[in-house]
């Protein structure tokens, strides 16, 4: 069976179709909302370093340099995990796998609570990353298996754009807690939130909603072949580029240099680099609806929007590190704005590989997706600092505005690398397209007769 024939399944509306509960139904509705809770979580624990960066810089006696490993090491750990992660999702589902990950992530920021060392931190950081790697794939699948397909596109860029609460939350209660409360209690606090949310996990969140779902029933030896399945469908390549290409500006940004970029190199102060930032999120969150209408109307042109939005991200850093000298406010906003509607952008990329793999290769495709912008935005977070190493020797007080001008032009060697790679594997998905009867849906008319004749 196509993928497409295999969710087109879960069409059904009524109870007849060997469904326990209603597609799109309360009962979905809790689901979703509790495992949104959880990844919420994961997000909470993912942007939690980056608020308390200067008070462990002090608890664990450490540089910048060692304080930034923190980060990287928790970002190769989630980037590294995608593809086993999404093979055992599919072998385990969404329960196992979320569970598995409240475990993992609130066990190593109950350790974080208490190490003191620098290396007792650093394995706590590899856990957190660890954990955090199985929230998301398996939130995506539940969105998959609970909602009518023609809903999925929606509830997708929703569950991102409410994700990123997380990263408030790190961002004003954590804050807070760690100026109020201190160190132990506020990580204690986090790790104790876990505990409340498997209960409701165990609870409320069921796998599927259809009574006898086909979960695929693989032996360890066999996950590899949904793997290797779910790559060889040009459309999880091609989601796994559009993924790369559009997300990994607004994480290196978000993650590591654009506070260093707005201060030294722009000359902004603290609290409107602040801001800034802050108004990525909110950008993030608008930007979501907007992207959900449009490829829930225009499925096929889905990559069309992603080579669209990737070319303005080039153009606006094209302005910015062209302009002579420091670039002006409003150039600096607009720049944080198109920047980062690449993270809700890169939500097409999980489209992508939803439409064209079936449901039990679900958590393997989207795995393989995920690793696109995280991978790329490690390589470019690196990159960064190689270029910043050479041209401002001296360290970060010696960083200028043309230090930043050299080192955030890397960024389109990976852009480039990324285009080529969405046009070729657009044209190999829409031949797919064209060629499949079972992907006629996908087609607009203007097209379907000229494919078709
Ligand atoms: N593209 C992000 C999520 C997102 C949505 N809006 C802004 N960012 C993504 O890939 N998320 C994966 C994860 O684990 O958070």
């Amino acid at each position: 069976m196509s993928a497409v024939t295999a969710e087109s399944a879960t069409t059904a509306t009524d109870l007849d179709d060997g469904l326990r509960f209603r597609l799109g139904g309360r009962r979905a509705f809790a689901v979703w909302l509790t495992a949104i809770a959880i990844y919420v979580l994961a997000v909470f624990h993912r942007t939690s370093l980056g608020v308390a960066g200067i008070i462990a810089a002090d608890r664990f006696g450490i540089s910048s340099a060692q304080l930034a490993t923190f980060a990287m090491v928790q970002l190769a750990v989630y980037a590294a995990m995608q593809i086993p992660v999404g093979a055992l999702l599919d072998r385990f589902g969404s329960r196992v796998m979320l569970g598995a990950g409240l475990l993992t992530m609130s066990s190593a920021q109950l350790a974080f609570a208490f190490v003191e060392s620098y290396a007792g931190g650093i394995v706590a950081r590899i856990f957190v990353g660890m954990g955090d790697a199985m929230v998301f794939v398996s939130v995506l699948r539940l969105v998959a298996l609970w909602f009518p397909p023609a809903r999925v596109p929606m509830v997708t860029q929703v569950t991102g754009l409410l994700g990123q609460l997380g990263a408030l939350v790190s961002a004003g209660p954590l804050a807070y807690a760690l100026k109020e409360l201190g160190w132990t209690t506020s990580f204690l606090a986090a790790s104790v939130a876990g505990a409340v949310l498997a209960i409701a996990l165990a609870v409320v969140v069921l796998d599927s909603p259809y009574r006898e779902h086909e979960r695929t029933e693989l032996k360890m030896r066999a996950v590899g072949r949904a793997v290797r399945l779910a790559w060889r469908q040009p459309g999880t390549r091609l989601g796994l580029w559009c993924h790369f290409t559009t997300q990994f500006s607004s994480n290196v940004f978000a993650i590591m240099w654009g506070f260093p970029f707005l201060t030294a190199g722009q000359g902004l102060s603290t609290a409107q680099a602040s801001t800034l930032l802050g108004l990525m999120v909110v950008t993030a969150i608008c930007a979501s609806p907007v992207f959900g209408v449009y490829i829930t109307r225009y499925p096929y042109s889905r990559s069309t929007l992603v080579l669209g939005l990737v070319v303005a991200i080039m153009a606006v850093w094209g302005a910015v590190l062209l302009w002579p000298g420091r670039a002006p406010m409003w150039l600096l906003v607009l720049l944080v704005v198109i920047t980062a509607a690449g993270g809700p952008g890169s939500m097409i990329g999980f489209d992508l590989a939803r439409t064209f793999n079936p449901s039990n290769r679900i958590g393997s495709a989207t795995g393989i997706v995920n690793v696109g912008g995280f991978a790329a935005a490690l390589g470019t977070v690196v990159l960064i600092g190689v270029v910043l190493d050479h041209v401002a020797p001296g360290g970060p007080s010696t960083y200028t505005v043309d230090s930043f001008r050299w080192a955030m032009a890397v960024q389109y060697l990976v852009w480039v690398t990324g285009l080529v790679m969405i046009v070729r594997y657009r044209r190999r998905t829409r031949s797919v397209v064209h060629s499949d009867e079972a992907y006629a849906h996908l087609v607009p008319a203007r097209l379907a007769d000229r494919a078709r004749p």
